[in-house]
């Protein structure tokens, strides 16, 4: 008897196990480890992974699968161990991190159809299943599970004739296509032709088309190459001569846009000197990861690029993930123009469909480049020789939701069993990773210099505390709008950032720049409109709002934010003749529209562009010679202790993207704390300055990379319940970690209430605690088990947003 290891769709504690299940007869050699498949489950039937086969079971009284769900495996068998990892490290339940390794259409309910794959004819197919193509090159699958022909047509899939699709109803409408293609031989065709009527020439010609080129064509395509009407090709389907058939394409959400094709250019002294040990480590096959760290505009997607090459002439496969934010059609221009059609390229733009079928490509092995956001790190390549993670300090890598995990983490443990090179690069590595770097457990690769030796832009840091003391109350600089000026007379393009995120939740003073700060945390205050409340995130401290400024004793103490809205508004009153394009969330909700935007302002069509975090990545126009921060601090003033970090990223970010070609590049920072920092050495462009002070200060305050942080988050209705339970969780954990690690806590989280659940939050610094991942699974075990009690807990290894 054969007995199938399931792991059963129902995300809870009870149900996070194996479930043995026997393969009925039917199913004997079809069901396979990595496939989906419909199993009982109480009184319901429901889906699940099949994730191993066996002989026997412990368990006597088992039910039987009801029927797969795919012909192929979805998930290969490297993936499934990855499944495993990804349960130990992340702590989330198995059937979230399968299901976070597939594209949505596998994860929802869409209509599942078998079809005859492009280039295979009815005939090719076994006796037993033509009759159901022979209408349609489409058969629903539960005709096919009716019928009885899974294994039949299972085995026709292996061989690349038949392929499941996924038809996404409502939103995807599929793209069918007509084409003609002759109905008989071409001897018999050539007879045909004869009998054609004399007066009859445009047939003539068409069946001439056919003689010439024996294929399918596409009707419209042959409307068009023999200058003749659908009306006279349809005489011909009609005379039985040629058949009409309709055929399914590819979603190709790129099909619109031609390519221009790339040649890998001679690379620079620098660049060739970085990437020489990455080409030895896919030459050697060699796991090895690397931190390609160079400045804005030194070449590092060249390097990427070249690296890809080397590893598809050796028949292995890359990965490529950039943030989300930045992959705009510039950047995934760059990969296409290179490597086109062996290039998939998976991100949130994209419909259900179209993901599917890129995810298909891969599974397919029709590519050999992924390039993507955060999940593409789980395209199933079987034979990967790369993997590159741009801007890999970008803290979008991490999920924030069940799986937590981080993909830097997940590219590595996949590298590690592909003995592969990993690329982390950036011009602002991650604390964590130069600190890796440091310490030689990465290899650090540099590019110090820009292009050509080009300069970096100059930077100059304006004091809004001084424009406001000389009465200037706008939200521009005198010298950012005498600039903005200069620049629309001299017809050169600006870049004015606006950052967001933050977005009024601290208090300033706009006298000073004093920012309310907790007294035993070292982050700001988060501010509370309902009662007038500033709070400590991290360790509960809480505070009035001050009348005025402790330090300066101005009332203008205020909580801070601005839109880009009100932004363009001032803009317009100051700037009437500015042209202006604005990126935000808002402009760019529509599909497409990004990319548009983008490139009216490429082409000229506007003097500046506005905009949030979406701009501050991968542009590279040759016209941007200003670019302007409207304000520094927003970010600054995060509850969250990687906020100085996030803060001279960004800055360097978005000042690199002035004067990256022949004009030079200058750069205005309004701020209201010109001293911080993070401010000053974003200003200079030094990196390595700021990441000495940063650790000075990380070091004392027991922050990574000197300390690892566990985030334990409980929530429930009673505000009572919630605080006595945090209680007994830290009591627990205290009594059980070593006296080095530091645990905080309870406290109410930074958002304390969401859909009427109160939140509180603890929080786990430790150096080395091995037993930890132990003693967390307790407490969730324990949680997780207990689903009367109403109470929820979730916990966050390593996270990046305390909230
Ligand atoms: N070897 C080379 N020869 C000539 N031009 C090059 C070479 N390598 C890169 N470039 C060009 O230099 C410019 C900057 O390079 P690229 O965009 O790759 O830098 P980057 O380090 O990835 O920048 P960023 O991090 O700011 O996005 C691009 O226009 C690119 O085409
Ligand atoms: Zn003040
Ligand atoms: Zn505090």
């Amino acid at each position: 008897m054969e007995i199938a290891s399931v792991i059963v769709d129902v995300p809870t504690k009870q149900t996070d196990r194996v479930f043995d299940y026997i393969i009925p007869e039917q199913w004997g050699g079809v069901i396979q480890p990595g496939m989906r498949v419909i199993v009982p489950f109480g009184p319901r039937n429901i889906q699940g992974f099949v994730i191993g086969l066996k002989a026997e079971s412990e368990i006597k009284k088992l039910r039987e699968i009801l029927e797969p769900m795919d012909l192929e495996p979805v998930l290969n068998k490297e993936l499934l161990e990855l499944g495993d990892w990804l349960t130990d490290h992340t702590l989330c339940f198995k059937i979230f991190a399968y299901q976070v390794m597939l594209p949505a259409a596998l994860k929802a309910k869409y209509e599942k159809k078998v079809k005859l794959a492009a280039d295979t004819a009815v005939t090719e197919l076994p006796l037993q299943l033509q009759p159901f193509f022979e209408h349609e090159d489409m058969l629903d699958w539960e005709a096919a599970l009716k019928n009885g022909i899974v294994p039949l047509l299972q085995k026709e899939a292996a061989k690349g004739q038949l392929e499941v699709i996924y038809l996404v109803k409502e939103r995807v409408k599929k793209k069918q296509q007509k084409y003609v293609k002759p109905s008989m031989t071409l001897a018999e065709l050539s007879k045909e032709i004869d009998r054609i009527p004399a007066n009859a020439e445009k047939q003539r010609q068409i069946l001439r088309f056919f003689i010439e080129n024996y294929h399918e064509i596409e009707l419209r395509k042959l409307v068009s190459e023999v200058k003749t009407s659908t009306s006279t090709v349809k005489a011909l389907v009609e005379k039985k001569l040629l058949t009409e058939f309709e055929m399914e394409v590819y979603r190709n959400p790129f099909a619109h846009r031609t390519f221009e094709r790339t040649k890998p250019l001679p690379l620079t002294d620098a660049q060739q000197t970085a990437i020489a040990p990455i080409l030895d480590a896919i030459e050697r096959n060699q796991h090895e990861v690397f931190l390609l760290y160079g400045v804005t505009g030194s070449g590092k997607t060249e390097i990427y690029l070249q690296s890809i090459q080397e590893v598809i002439e050796k028949g292995q496969e890359a990965i490529v993930l950039v943030p989300e934010i930045s992959l705009t059609p510039q950047m995934v221009n760059r990969f296409k123009g290179r490597f086109g059609d062996l290039v998939a390229v998976l991100h949130s733009g994209l419909s259900a469909g179209e993901k599917y079928d890129e995810w298909r490509k891969i599974q397919r092995k029709e590519v050999k480049v992924a390039v993507g956001a955060r999940s593409a790190i789980f395209a199933p390549f079987e034979n990967i020789g790369i993997m590159i993670i741009d801007e890999e300090h970008e803290t979008s890598y991490k999920q924030e939701e069940m799986p937590r995990y981080h993909a830097r983490d997940v590219a590595i443990e996949r590298a590690l069993n592909y003995n592969c090179p990993v690329v982390l690069g950036s011009a602002t590595p991650s604390l964590e990773s130069f600190a890796r770097a440091q310490k030689k457990v990465y290899h650090l690769l540099s590019l110090p210099n820009r292009m050509n030796n080009q300069s970096l832009p100059s930077v100059e840091i304006i004091d809004m505390r001084e424009e406001l003391r000389e009465g200037n109350r706008s939200m521009f600089s005198r010298k950012l709008f005498e600039m903005l000026k200069d620049r629309i007379e001299k017809k050169q393009q600006s870049v004015l950032f606006l950052n967001k995120r933050g977005h009024s939740s601290f208090v300033m003073c706009r006298d000073c720049g004093y920012v309310m700060n907790c007294p035993n945390c070292d982050i700001s205050l988060t501010y509370h409109r309902v009662n007038e409340h500033m709070k400590c995130h991290y360790c509960g401290y809480e505070s009035y709002v001050p009348k005025h400024c402790p330090e300066c004793n101005s009332e203008y103490i205020r909580y801070f934010g601005t839109g880009t809205q009100k932004v363009e508004e001032e803009l317009g009153k100051i700037l009437p003749e500015a042209r202006v394009i604005r990126m935000d969330v808002d402009t760019t909700g529509k599909k497409g529209s990004h990319e548009r935007l983008l490139t009216d302002f490429k082409d000229g069509k506007a003097d500046i562009l506005l905009g949030t975090q979406m701009i501050a990545k991968g542009l590279d126009f040759p016209n941007i010679t200003l670019v302007g921060v409207l304000s520094a601090d927003t970010m600054l003033h995060l509850p969250d202790f990687r906020a100085s970090e996030k803060t001279f990223q960004l800055l360097t970010q978005v000042s690199g993207r002035a004067g990256r070609h022949q004009l030079p590049g200058e750069v205005i920072i309004q701020t209201y704390t010109p001293e911080h920092y993070s401010v000053v050495l974003a200003g200079k462009q030094d990196y390595d300055l700021f990441y000495q002070q940063e650790m000075l200060i990380r070091k004392t305050r027991q922050y990574p990379p000197f300390y690892y942080l566990s985030l334990i988050t409980v929530s429930h209705e009673q505000l009572i319940t919630v605080v006595s339970e945090m209680e007994k969780v830290v009591k627990h954990i205290r009594s059980h970690v070593s006296s080095g690690t530091v645990v905080l806590g309870p406290a109410a989280s930074p958002i304390p209430r969401i859909n009427n659940r109160y939140r509180y939050q603890c929080l786990i610094k430790y150096k080395r605690e091995p037993n930890l991942i132990k003693i967390l699974k307790t407490i969730l075990d324990q949680y997780q088990k207990d689903t009367k009690s109403g109470l929820q807990v979730s916990i966050d290894v390593n996270p990046f947003i305390l909230m």
